[in-house]
């Protein structure tokens, strides 16, 4: 559902881009070392350089030329299991300018907002290119991502973390420096999916509204529920969307040992909130959803933008 055939955003053409890390480790590239007690060094890979940790230290040149999933061991006896860092291991570790998507939110951004390959989608603000990747993963050499930033420094960690990541330039990527809400209209840009992680996405609904396509989807990341709120709220108000769909997704690792099997006890309790909508065609209204607000949703004290037909309601006794 593209608006035209459209040619690579990059400079590298498409067909002569793998995007595939295999064969024996470079230099350049990133690894990752696992100890006994899963202790994690990531690191790049670089000739004539030494990795130290309490453990002593290891040559980078010993491990260059290697094909990936060996163990080493270091000057003094510590052991290493080493591979290339997997995607949603590279994005918590790799370094950061703003907070990044959470691996288990990126797995649901691209099911839940249906990112294909070859789909066009626009994502502000790339912070510090953590769901710039997935997107890119997804959307493929022949799809396109572009990105909005409004702050050249996050950027530049951005474009630092894409290509380390790609190794090289990413064909499908655009990373435009500027305010959505501005840089958006004024580019022309139409796309099939737009995914806002920003403190105020309310801010740049319409101008997501202008530059999605009919059927496109619209998903905001918000961290607070007062976000969430305003979030879900603005979308009713916009009235060229249907209804809203608010969830958030909850990972938790289990401990498995013989007849010892049960829940991990850490787990990250909350990362964000995430709300999907649908683009309806243009001039096209969603019929309202029946609904009979919950006692004191829209009383004297809510100050947020009120759904059309909904009238202030007395708070509750
Ligand atoms: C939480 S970070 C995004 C993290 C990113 N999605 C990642 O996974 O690494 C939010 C970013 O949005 C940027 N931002 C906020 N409002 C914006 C807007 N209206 N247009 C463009 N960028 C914006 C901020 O500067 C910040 O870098």
């Amino acid at each position: 559902m593209t608006d035209a055939p459209h040619s690579p955003a990059g400079d590298v053409a498409p067909e002569a881009w793998s995007g595939v890390h295999r064969g024996p480790l470079r230099a350049g590239e990133w690894v990752r070392l696992v100890d006994g007690k899963g202790r994690k060094h990531n690191f790049e890979l670089v000739p004539g350089k030494r990795f130290f940790s309490n453990k002593g230290h290891l040559e980078h040149d010993d491990l260059i030329g290697r094909e990936e999933g060996f163990a080493v061991t270091s000057s003094v006896g510590g052991e290493y299991l080493v591979f290339r860092p997997l995607l949603s291991e590279f994005v918590v570790s790799m370094p950061r300018g703003a907070a990044v998507v959470y691996p288990k939110d990126s797995a649901q951004i691209v099911a839940m907002a249906d990112i294909f390959p070859g789909a066009h989608v626009v994502e502000a603000g790339v912070g510090s290119g953590a769901l710039t990747c997935s997107l890119l993963r997804a959307v493929g050499p022949y799809g396109r991502v572009s990105s909005y930033e409004r702050r050249e420094e996050f950027a530049d960690v951005a474009r630092r973390n894409v290509t380390q990541f790609f190794g090289g330039d990413h064909p499908a990527w655009k990373l435009t420096l500027g305010d959505l809400a501005e840089a958006l209209p004024a580019s022309g840009e139409r796309c099939d999916r737009i995914i806002l992680d920003m403190l105020a996405p309310w801010d740049c609904l319409d101008a997501a509204a202008d530059a999605l396509l009919p059927g496109g989807i619209v998903c905001a990341y918000v961290a607070t529920t007062t976000q969430l709120s305003k979030f879900v709220e603005a979308v009713r108000v916009h009235g060229g969307f249907t209804e809203p769909a608010p969830w958030e997704s909850l990972v938790r690792d289990w401990h498995v040992e013989g007849l010892a099997v049960r829940p991990g006890h850490k787990m990250i309790g909350h990362t964000a909130f995430l709300v999907t909508a649908r683009r309806m065609a243009p001039g096209e209204r969603a019929p309202l959803k029946k609904r009979r607000p919950a006692p004191g949703a829209y009383g004297p004290d809510y100050t947020g933008p009120r759904p059309p037909g909904v009238p202030e309601m007395p708070a509750e006794d």
